[in-house]
């Protein structure tokens, strides 16, 4: 029960009716308890391994004897431990944010041998907010800075860009919450159904979780993948208000094949209910993609830009995340406002004033700089669930490289997941107290439980929010005893303003560390080979129908055997992926089995039920 003083220590601060900008100038009974050391050992195991040629701080490095040097620098006793609480604590007054990385044991030797890197950090970042091709294998800026301070853009084209796209969004919105514009066959929008993926979904779905009203103008759904079951399940709930529903198609290249799936499913779908969907439709994508020209020919409702320098995880700042916001009454300005505070916030050179260096150096100490631990998200909100899901593309799209900029080869990146406290106490927790070590937490911390005037005691003293506060607490403290650092941000409120300011720090964090380690994080090279592979099947498919059908045609139908469909599409050294294409064909009644079972391929005979004679002379 070591930890127990600094619970409650804690606890009172909580109580507290807002959060003291000085911790230290509290007067409260302080018990001295010790407790738990917590030594560095077994880290950097990772490090020993990698075959990275690049410097390490050798803080992190190798001692004399080749095992790895413990990081040490954790505080042994309660009252040390409030010290670094208080030295290290960060706090945004206006925004009402605070950052505490006391539970990540950097030391000072770490910190100053990071110092140059952080500098160098800055200075890719000043860089960036001032134009620089900061994606040189795609030849971009990267301005997603601009977005919630356009001032900043490098020049005036860009900045009226940014500022007419935001009034169109706003006045759009405006004019379909009051019924202005409205569709043929209903009297109002009432839904809204998103189509997007990636960054084109995740920031829209992270906000309307975290700050639609209960009753919103309009009520968002999404559609995010190509499953064709998601998807019905979609349109399904919609029902008859399908009339009644504003599709937004977003896509940044406006040729993604999930988000086009999805599009012309809901198409079909409008077209089965007699509806015009061009009266009901809106593009958010790049000028000219194939997107944006289809929305232009079929005179969509409207069309907003997505600019070439804002990339989809960054982008909920754009007319991705903004119109929808919108539509279910947020207050699209003060998000900008809190993600423009954070990044003012952000753009100091002091190490310790700057809320995306501290997370950035955290991540570096905790992770040794090779991603060697996880990142565990746990807002203990139910509004910010989404958080981990969100972070988790910005994070790993963003920093999972196999490259660093100089053409090492060193496969970085730093795994994210999480759900939501104390949810996640009767899951996972278990295994993050006792089991395996190879994650650091970020705990969420939301101060006010509820709107004011509806707490009441359902316990002599003690609200349900209470219970919320001390599961964080409790874990943290249980946690920090087992060795497991943690660092937590602490919100006042969730409002418009401080989801702004939490995209904007992440985003920021992101970029630092991503310059502390010499990658490009404005890039996502990996992804196109899975998009490539998966094309592949697709043709390979083609080819696998084309064979079955000409088999199908002959009189009799000639059923064929893997081998025989595998060799007549010269591709014998495919057969493990024709046998799973035509697995799947089968599941779907697209193809029938002569003889045989799925369950043992080699026994399987196989044709289509009907022959398609135009396709036998395509
Ligand atoms: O907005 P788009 O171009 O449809 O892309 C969706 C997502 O796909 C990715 O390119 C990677 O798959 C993400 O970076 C992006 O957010």
């Amino acid at each position: 029960m070591a930890s127990i003083s600094t619970f409650k220590l804690e606890r009172l601060i909580h109580k507290a009716s807002s959060f003291p900008s000085s911790p230290s100038s509290l007067q409260l009974p302080l018990r001295k308890e010790s407790i738990p050391f917590l030594c560095r050992t077994n880290r950097a195991s990772t490090l020993l391994t990698q075959s990275i040629a690049r410097e390490i701080p050798a803080s992190l490095s190798k001692s004399n004897d080749g095992l790895p040097k413990p990081k040490q620098g954790l505080e042994k006793d309660s009252i040390a431990l409030w010290h670094r609480y208080v030295d290290w604590l960060y706090q945004h007054k206006e925004l009402g944010l605070y950052l505490d990385v006391s539970r990540i044991g950097f030391t000072d030797e770490f910190v100053a041998e990071m110092e140059p890197r952080l500098q160098a950090a800055f200075k890719a970042m000043d860089e960036l907010d001032k134009g620089a091709i900061a994606n040189p294998d795609e030849g971009r800026m990267v301005g997603h800075y601009w977005l919630r301070n356009p001032k900043l853009a490098p020049n005036s084209f860009l900045r009226l860009q940014i500022e007419n796209t935001l009034e169109a969004l706003g006045k759009f919105a405006d004019d379909v919450v009051i019924g202005k514009i409205k569709p043929p066959s209903a009297g109002r929008f009432t839904h809204i159904l998103s189509v997007g993926i990636g960054g084109s979904a995740l920031g829209p779905q992270f906000v309307a979780e975290a700050l639609a009203p209960d009753n919103p103008p309009l009520k968002i759904r999404f559609i995010d993948n190509t499953d064709p079951a998601g998807i019905d399940h979609q349109i399904a709930q919609l029902g008859a208000e399908l009339a009644s529903t504003l599709v937004i198609v977003v896509s940044k290249s406006g040729g993604t094949p999930e988000t086009r799936n999805g599009l012309l499913e809901v198409q079909k779908a409008f077209r089965e209910a007699g509806l015009d969907f061009s009266k009901q439709g809106v593009a958010i994508t790049q000028e000219n993609s194939l997107l944006d020209n289809t929305a232009r020919i079929e005179g969509w409702l409207a069309r907003f830009p997505m600019f070439d320098w804002v990339g989809g995880r960054t982008s909920e700042m754009s007319a991705v995340g903004l119109l929808a916001a919108a539509l279910q009454g947020i207050d699209i300005k003060e998000m900008l406002a809190g993600a423009a505070l954070m990044d003012d916030a952000n753009r100091t050179n002091v190490v310790r004033n700057n809320p995306a260096a501290l997370l950035a150096l955290c991540w570096y100490w905790a992770s040794d700089g090779v991603g060697s631990k996880d990142m565990v998200v746990l807002p203990y909100k139910d509004s910010l669930l989404l958080f981990s899901r969100y972070l988790q593309q910005l994070v790993m799209e963003s920093l999972g490289k196999e490259f660093d900029l100089d053409g090492n080869r060193v496969n970085q990146g730093i795994t994210v997941y999480g759900n939501k406290g104390s949810t996640d106490q009767h899951a996972y927790i278990q295994q993050l107290r006792e089991g395996v070590h190879n994650f650091f937490v970020t705990f969420i911390e939301v101060l006010r439980d509820r709107p004011p005037g509806h707490d009441w005691e359902l316990e002599p003293g003690v609200t349900c929010g209470d219970y919320l506060f001390g599961m964080l607490q409790g874990t943290r403290s249980a946690l920090y005893s087992n060795e497991r650092e943690s660092i937590t941000v602490t919100v006042q409120e969730v409002t418009p303003r401080s989801v702004g300011a939490l995209v904007a720090l992440y985003e920021r964090a992101v970029g630092i560390y991503a310059a502390l380690v010499n990658v490009n994080a404005y890039h996502q090279p990996g992804v196109e080979a899975g998009k490539k592979a998966a094309g592949e099947v697709l043709a390979l498919q083609k080819r696998v129908l084309a064979v079955l059908n000409e088999a199908s045609c002959k009189e009799p139908v000639e059923p064929l055997t893997l081998e025989e469909v595998s060799e007549r599409c010269h591709a014998p050294e495919d057969i493990e992926m024709i046998y799973k294409i035509i697995a799947h064909m089968a599941a779907n009644d697209r193809a029938l089995i002569a003889e045989g079972s799925c369950g043992s391929p080699r026994s399987i005979k196989v044709f289509l039920g009907e022959c398609n004679v135009d396709q036998l002379y395509a």
